[in-house]
């Protein structure tokens, strides 16, 4: 679905060149749950705005889907989670999750399917009508995902998206997004600096060192699909904890 084959990203800044990005290669397959840890500034945001095209990559090449990722983006082939909601205040949640739907001119009955449907889906029917300031922060990170999945890309692509909620919080989401993520079977590619969140939500862990950001372990998960929040404790989930933080102190000793 995904496919990175040297990737290299160089920003041309005032005060000079910054190497964001150095061979990175990674190929993420249809229905993958991949997530990208390091330390901050290691590039994860720089390579899912690559994915999303949003970013040119300055060497290597990539294909989202078996396109170009700029053809990608303009076929819709992605929902993205930023860090923060990023909910329009003055619409509705109905209407925030509707919108992508309106710029993409869906028959007006099909939006009012799709709305209600990924409300649903998200857990939050009932609240169309709210506005996101009457939604606790995590209800709004929710509605976010939702207007991410309403158009049905296949790829969802997610920024740190609970990064500023409490630990609660945080976890009640992780669970949602699992369950959510096997009813779904979409891939997701998900930035966080949390390890266990990345150990309990994914399929392969993506451990980056700090500039130029580059891979440093690729971890496949032996943790089986169906995840209750008490897996952390299982020695297996522990394990994997270990070598994703002895990854990260890696990179750190090569900084
Ligand atoms: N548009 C830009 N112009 C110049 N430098 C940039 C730009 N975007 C990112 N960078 C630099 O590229 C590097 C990687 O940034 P990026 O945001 O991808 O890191 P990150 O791993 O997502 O960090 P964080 O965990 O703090 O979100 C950083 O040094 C950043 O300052």
């Amino acid at each position: 679905m995904i496919e990175a084959r040297g990737l290299d990203l160089t920003f041309q800044t005032n005060d000079g060149p910054v190497r964001a990005l150095s061979d990175v290669s990674l190929d993420i397959g249809a229905g993958e749950f991949v997530s990208f840890i390091g330390p901050s500034g290691c590039g994860k945001t720089t390579f899912l705005r690559c994915i999303a095209g949003l970013e040119e990559p300055t060497g290597g090449s990539l294909t989202v889907n078996g396109m170009s990722p700029d053809a990608a983006r303009r076929a819709r082939a992605y929902g993205y989670v930023f860090q923060a909601a990023g909910l329009y205040p003055w619409r509705t949640i109905g209407g925030n999750v509707r919108l992508p739907l309106e710029i993409m001119g869906f028959p007006r009955a099909e939006q009012a399917e799709r709305v209600r449907r990924t409300l649903e889906l998200v857990d939050l029917a009932g609240f169309e009508n709210k506005f996101p300031w009457q939604l606790s922060g995590g209800m709004q990170q929710r509605a976010s995902i939702a207007r991410a999945l309403a158009f049905d890309a296949d790829i969802l692509l997610m920024d740190e998206p609970f990064g500023a909620l409490d630990e609660i919080v945080r976890d009640h989401l992780n669970e949602e997004l699992l369950a959510l993520w096997r009813r779904t079977g979409k891939t997701v590619g998900f930035v966080t600096h949390s390890i266990p969140e990345a150990v309990f939500l994914s399929t392969r862990i993506v451990v980056m060192s700090p500039r130029p950001g580059r891979i440093t372990d690729v971890i496949d998960s032996p943790l089986p699909s169906e995840r209750p929040l008490d897996i952390r404790d299982s020695r297996e989930f522990i394990e994997i904890a270990h070598r994703v933080r002895d990854g990260l102190r890696a990179g750190h000793v090569d900084d």
